[in-house]
């Protein structure tokens, strides 16, 4: 008889937690974004959340979004998650990977993920379906075989203590 637990956390929550924990430690005071990378056999690959690039200070560089000058916004800067995950991975090959996404990747990512050979995207938020760089990310998904899909959230809750 198997005294197996019964209520261990699933592939799909394990991995948008790590995203999601990966978002924790963006800077960004508006949008935190984490990514994580898992290979066809549930193994992590790389993860990443939305910052600025090695060397460009947290504290030195913008945050902001609403200047009119647009090189005293954050945009110019930031490395999106999805871009830091695929340029942390320092194994060799990303083809037929998942990517779990807590914000649905812009069409500058879409590129890299679609050159990386990643095959799945799992993502949660989809706050900027609207705007043209979401539309033409699944526009390129759509034509590249790169299939997405929204993570079914579960409700679950976890506690940490650290
Ligand atoms: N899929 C995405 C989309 C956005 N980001 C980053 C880029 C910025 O740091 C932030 C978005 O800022 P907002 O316009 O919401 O103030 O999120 C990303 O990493 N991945
Ligand atoms: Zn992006």
């Amino acid at each position: 008889m198997s005294d197996k637990r019964e209520d261990y956390i699933s592939w799909d929550e394990y991995f948008m937690a790590v995203a999601q924990l990966a978002g924790m430690r963006s800077k960004d005071p508006h949008t935190q974004v984490g990514a994580c990378i898992v290979s066809e056999d549930n193994k992590i690959l790389s993860m990443g959340y939305n910052g600025f690039p090695r060397g460009c200070s947290d504290d030195e560089f913008p945050w902001g979004k609403t200047s009119e000058n647009p090189l005293e916004n954050k945009y110019l800067y930031t490395t999106h998650s999805e871009l830091n995950a695929i340029l942390n991975y320092r194994g060799g090959s990303l083809e037929g990977a998942k990517l779990y996404v807590t914000l649905f990747p812009c069409n500058e990512c879409c590129k890299a993920i679609i050159q990386a050979g990643i095959k799945t995207v799992i993502y949660d938020c989809d706050k900027y379906a609207d705007t043209p760089s979401v539309i033409a990310s699944k526009r390129m998904m759509k034509a590249s075989g790169v299939t997405f899909q929204k993570y079914h959230r579960t409700g679950r809750e976890i506690t940490m203590s650290l």
